[in-house]
């Protein structure tokens, strides 16, 4: 099976890897172009554009940073759309339900088919092949690419309508950023009130609130080292996306709300390129600290 592949940031470096590695023929599209060289090492052939990239597969995944890149990679000149009649376009990048549904209404009418897969897990399980996929559209290109979503994920969803997936997405994003932004007060707390806080972390993980993201990111955010697996100026979108969510459907989250003006805080003091644990920072700025 061949595929092509847009946009190899973080996850879809990993993402494209783990294809070729499990004998997946992939062609690869880099704004960026020198991000291609390391895995044509690997064995991915490089595209021009999207459109020749769509042109030659007949599935192309994305993995881009937000909306606006989704739809510009789609709707630009030398774009998906170009050459989408009888190809399949599988977006996986996290988006809000109406950039997806622009995404799938132009495919479709240009004889193309679309499918939304947004993910759950960061940069190791996309290393792993051990992600969550969120898919939701045309149900028989779901099938078609299981394969593929066996090789990049341990679980797939399939959950109906356009625009489903990203919901489920933001979400989950949108819990885990407010969970993000407790750990990081409950840290801080802790050390501020004179305890060990890796006596914290010991607690937190023997009892009901013990998690993998408390396991992951504890450590590291003890050590301020905060190399990025998710960015966080991904995870602030995500928040901004999940709020826009909660307005349309006039679900009241306050503490969504308040995450995400930390995450914006971080943003602000140049964080956004560090792990979105880097959020941990705001609470040491010297509005805090006396
Ligand atoms: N990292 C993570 O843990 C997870 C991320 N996600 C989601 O997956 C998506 C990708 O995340 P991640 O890989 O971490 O992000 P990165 O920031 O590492 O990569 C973003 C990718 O998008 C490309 N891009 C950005 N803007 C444009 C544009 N205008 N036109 C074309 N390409 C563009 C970048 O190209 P260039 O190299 O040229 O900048 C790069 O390939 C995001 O939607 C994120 O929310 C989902 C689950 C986990
Ligand atoms: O979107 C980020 C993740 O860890 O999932």
């Amino acid at each position: 099976m061949e595929f092509g592949f847009l946009g190899l940031g973080i996850m879809g470096k990993a993402m494209a890897i783990n294809l070729l590695r499990h004998g997946f023929k992939v062609t690869i599209w880099n704004r960026t172009l020198s991000k291609c060289d390391e895995l044509v090492q690997h064995g991915a052939s490089v595209g021009e554009t999207p459109a020749t990239v769509v042109k030659k597969c007949k599935y192309t995944i994305a993995m881009l940073s937000d909306p606006s890149a989704a739809l510009s990679v789609v709707f630009d000149k030398d774009g998906v759309l170009e050459h989408i009649n009888g190809k399949c376009y599988i977006d996986m990048s996290t988006v809000d339900a109406d950039t997806s549904s622009k995404i799938s209404e132009a495919i479709k009418a240009k004889g193309g088919y679309f499918l939304e897969a947004p993910v759950s897990g960061s940069k190791k399980p996309a290393e792993d092949g051990q992600l969550i996929i969120l898919a939701a559209g045309d149900k028989a290109l779901y099938d078609e690419v299981l394969p593929a979503f066996d090789v990049l994920g341990k679980k797939s969803f399939f959950l109906g309508e356009v625009g489903n997936g990203a919901k489920m997405k933001l979400v989950v994003n949108m819990i885990m950023g407010s969970m993000m932004n407790a750990f990081s007060e409950g840290i801080t707390l802790a050390e501020r009130s004179g305890l060990n806080p890796g006596t914290l972390l010991d607690v937190l993980d023997l009892g009901a609130i013990s998690n993998g993201m408390f396991k992951l990111k504890g450590p590291t955010m003890l050590q301020n080292s905060y190399s990025p697996a998710f960015p966080l100026k991904h995870q602030q979108k995500d928040m901004r996306l999940a709020l826009a969510l909660g307005d349309e459907n006039a679900v009241s989250m306050p503490v969504a709300a308040a995450a995400n003006e930390a995450f914006k805080k971080a943003r602000s003091m140049g964080l956004g390129d560090l792990d979105f644990s880097a959020v941990h920072e705001t609470l040491k700025a010297p509005d805090h600290s006396s």
